[in-house]
């Protein structure tokens, strides 16, 4: 039984963007992703970070009737779009694991009524594949009241992506038992064959999806390599001299006076810093605290009420909440505008979650610095762990694939780290298959100063021979990651 839909020239979407939204404009492509959606059709939509992919459902949740049911992998990402269309003054809720029980039945007896009044459900993949959830899908379908369903970061659908997550392959149930209700899938990092896999696995039709692949290019993102090594040192100190540097440029008198104007505080400067391990988000912003710098932790350890306030005060520039130092928990979708920087303090598990990750910085448009820290040492440790793991005896086919994929996406971000003679904007974009030329005005390492990235890396990294006898000699310490 089709969702009934608005009316076709009954919507103004215009209107609907700037008085719901607040938006001045849409942004290229993004009228005709959203018309696509209206005329009833199911859309694969491929677009940067920060393109401005959940406006492309939400806005069509607004405008239509029915309830839109998104789909997200991460509680961080959900609660960071329910923040703001709650803002907007959009009806929205999200049942997941930390949600009370008299807030769950009533969200269930809203979708059941006949005429849901909320205009989006976030859910995980995992919850959409429980019964009960299933069988209030069917009564809301019979009562015409199931509009879209939206698929967000459905690049986890895929064991030839990263963050494979097995229960986004579920997700294959929606098409099979409601047909005509359209879908739209978003995502940031995908590549051919990853694309291909989830329309094959969400059983979209291919001669029928209206399909928009963007360019994965960002060229207010000055990316850079860091060279480090466990020989010579800890890179905290180098880290907080550049920090402090970026406070001290705020102290300008002019910048002063241009940051009160737009009530800012000069003591913000809003940046994330990632790590693989827990304990050390924590000792991290402790550590920087100590300097005199507002920092806190996040990861899944943390109680639902911590992760909400360090969220709720980063998010809010709140005084000492100006860093966060965070476990990939926090890592695809979250939405700030003013993140000036992100740091990686190791190297990253894969390249897909650099870009991810690295794609926090710079939306509202302006100049921001993607760092990240790397070491041969580290190199070794993450394949070592890769290998452990692969030998571990999956359970499925498909984890089998997933990590032979992550191995060789780790392979092509090592080699990103150890590049001197290409440009970084240049090579993201080639692993991501994109057509064209990826713009770079000076904005990475090596187009800044190819040669002094050659000497810092000369400089920097321990020789192949110092790790390969630290590897032999069964030197490294290896600690499980832990997010
Ligand atoms: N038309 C628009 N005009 C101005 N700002 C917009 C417009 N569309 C979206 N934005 C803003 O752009 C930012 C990024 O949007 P969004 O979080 O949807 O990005 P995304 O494409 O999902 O990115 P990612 O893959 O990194 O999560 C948000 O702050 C959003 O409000």
């Amino acid at each position: 039984m089709p969702g009934r839909r608005a009316a076709p020239g009954s919507v103004n979407i215009d209107f609907t963007l700037r008085r719901v939204f607040r938006k001045e404009s849409f942004r290229p492509l993004q009228r005709e992703v959203i018309s696509a959606a209206l005329d009833g059709h199911d859309v694969y939509l491929q677009a940067a970070t920060s393109f401005g992919k959940s406006l492309c459902f939400q806005l069509p949740a607004v405008v239509d009737t029915g309830i839109t049911i998104v789909i997200s992998p991460l509680l961080a990402l959900m609660k960071n779009q329910i923040t703001s269309l709650e803002a907007a003054g959009v009806r929205v809720a999200t049942i997941n694991s930390n949600t009370p029980t008299d807030e769950r039945r009533a969200i269930m007896d809203d979708l059941k009524c006949g005429h849901p009044l909320l205009r989006l459900l976030y859910v995980t993949p995992e919850f959409c594949a429980m019964d009960h959830f299933r069988r209030v899908l069917r009564i809301i379908h019979t009562q015409r009241e199931l509009a879209r369903i939206a698929i967000d970061e459905a690049h986890c659908i895929s064991e030839w992506g990263h963050d494979f997550r097995p229960s986004f392959k579920e997700l294959s149930f929606f098409k099979r038992e409601f047909p005509d209700v359209p879908m739209i899938c978003c995502t940031a990092t995908a590549t051919p064959r990853v694309r291909a896999d989830i329309v094959n696995t969400l059983g979209l039709d291919p001669k029928q999806l209206k399909s928009f692949t963007m360019s994965t290019s960002r060229p207010n993102l000055h990316y850079e390599v860091r060279f480090k090594s466990d020989e010579y040192d800890d890179h905290y100190d180098t880290f907080l001299a550049w920090l402090q540097n970026i406070y001290r440029r705020r102290k300008d008198p002019d910048r002063m006076a241009y940051l009160q104007a737009a009530g800012e505080r000069i003591t913000n400067v809003s940046g994330i810093i990632y790590t693989l391990y827990r304990r050390d988000t924590e000792a991290l912003a402790e550590r920087l605290c100590s300097d005199g710098i507002g920092a806190k932790p996040y990861h899944a350890g943390l109680s639902p009420s911590q992760k909400d306030d360090n969220l709720n005060g980063w998010v809010t520039n709140r005084p000492g909440y100006d860093i966060i130092v965070a476990t990939t928990a926090f890592g695809m979708g979250i939405d700030k505008n003013d993140v000036r920087f992100v740091v990686h303090w190791q190297l990253p598990k894969s390249f897909e979650g650099y870009y991810q990750e690295a794609g926090r910085a710079g939306r509202d448009g302006k100049a921001s610095i993607c760092a990240v820290y790397y070491s041969r040492e580290d190199r070794d440790r993450a394949a070592a762990m890769m290998a452990r793991d692969s030998r571990g005896g999956q359970t499925s086919e498909a984890l089998g694939q997933a990590l032979r994929n992550r191995a060789e996406s780790l392979k092509k971000l090592v080699e990103y780290c150890e590049e001197t003679k290409k440009c970084r904007h240049e090579l993201i974009s080639k692993y991501f298959g994109d057509d064209g030329k990826a713009p770079c005005d000076w904005a990475c390492d090596h187009c800044k100063d190819k040669d002094a990235l050659g000497r810092r890396k000369e400089a920097g990294l321990a020789s192949e021979e110092w790790c390969s006898t630290q590897r032999d000699t069964g030197r490294y310490d290896y600690d499980e990651y832990d997010c």
